[in-house]
């Protein structure tokens, strides 16, 4: 593995306050790798110290195999950084923005290619204070390529973007990763870490809850199937639930809910026995585990396992 991006035990802390606890993770060249967690999980905090923007109060960062704080003349350039909130000199237009960041960049791309790729072309005469919050993300976006990065950085790179445009900043990422570059971001939306990422990490108060593939976080999470019963009918009445790969089951309100692993077994077997018994299920769902019960099932769970 070509590795790109390696922390190890890395930590920061704001006066007592300690934003990151000690995370582990690497980046392979060419992946995408999302960082997702709660508000203040400490993605951004995070995210900085692998910009070479603040010094870790702990462990250790490498990006490109350099201390990217200590090496930064050897890192800035091949790197490229969207951050949370790009801040413009409101009067300057789009193109004049970008002319004066690609003055500050070596070997930048045209203005006019940036912008192209960033679907700004028609809005390069409009200034900047007269943007779109959705346009100044664009915008945004346009000057971290401009220096055509090895490594590029994205905080919540589509946060205001309306869903056109969401999609279309996604195709960009798939292109520019197609393309060899290594992509770290961070999301709130769980559907753009599943359309994206290779892999991903869930952090939660400042330590990596989990990692993995997508695949992997979500099959550790149990698929549901839920139905309501005919009111002459009870849940014993079923076969027995754990040979059909049920892990827990309850029945609330005359709405049974059964959690299985192994979902094709489960739906089927309940299936055949509703059928052969004559059985109408009410409501009938069957349900996946999707990234976004996995992402809550591990906020509260360790919420919980906090305030035991
Ligand atoms: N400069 C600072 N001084 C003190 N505390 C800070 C500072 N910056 C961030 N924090 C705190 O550190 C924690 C992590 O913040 P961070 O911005 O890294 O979280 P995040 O995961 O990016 O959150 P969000 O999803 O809300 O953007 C939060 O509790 C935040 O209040």
């Amino acid at each position: 593995m070509n590795t790109v991006i390696e922390t190890v035990g890395l930590k920061r802390s704001y006066q007592d306050f300690d934003a990151v606890r000690g995370i582990d993770f690497t980046v392979a060249r060419g992946e995408l790798f999302a960082l997702l967690g709660t508000n203040g999980a400490g993605k951004t905090s995070t995210l900085e110290l692998l910009e070479g923007q603040a010094v870790p109060s702990g462990g250790t960062v490498k990006v490109l195999g350099r201390d990217p704080f200590r090496d930064r003349a050897a890192v800035r350039h091949r790197i490229g950084v969207m951050l949370q909130e790009g801040g413009f000199p409101p009067e300057l237009t789009v193109l004049e923005t970008v002319r004066m960041w690609a003055g500050c960049t070596s070997g930048a791309r045209p203005a006019d290619e940036a912008l192209a790729l960033t679907d700004l072309s028609g809005r390069s005469k409009v200034r900047v204070k007269q943007l779109s919050g959705g346009e100044r993300r664009r915008l945004d976006l346009a000057l971290a390529l401009l220096g055509r990065p090895e490594v590029l950085f994205l905080d919540e790179p589509t946060t205001g973007l309306d869903a056109q445009s969401r999609r279309d900043t996604w195709d960009l990422i798939r292109e520019l990763k197609a393309q060899g570059t290594t992509v770290l971001l961070t999301t709130h939306y769980l559907e753009e870490a599943e359309q994206l990422a290779d892999r991903l990490a869930i952090m939660h108060k400042g330590l990596i809850a989990t990692t993995g593939r997508v695949e992997d976080v979500v099959s550790e999470r149990p698929s549901r199937i839920s139905f309501q019963l005919p009111q002459d009918r009870f849940l014993g009445e079923l076969p027995p639930l754990a040979p059909m790969g049920v892990t827990r089951h309850s029945n609330e309100g005359g709405t049974v809910l059964l959690e299985t692993r192994d979902l094709q077994r489960t739906a089927t077997e309940l299936l055949t026995w509703a059928h052969h018994t004559g059985v109408a299920l009410h409501a009938l769902d069957v349900r996946s585990a999707s990234l976004e019960e996995a992402f809550m099932e591990i906020a509260k769970g360790l919420d919980e396992e906090e305030t035991r």
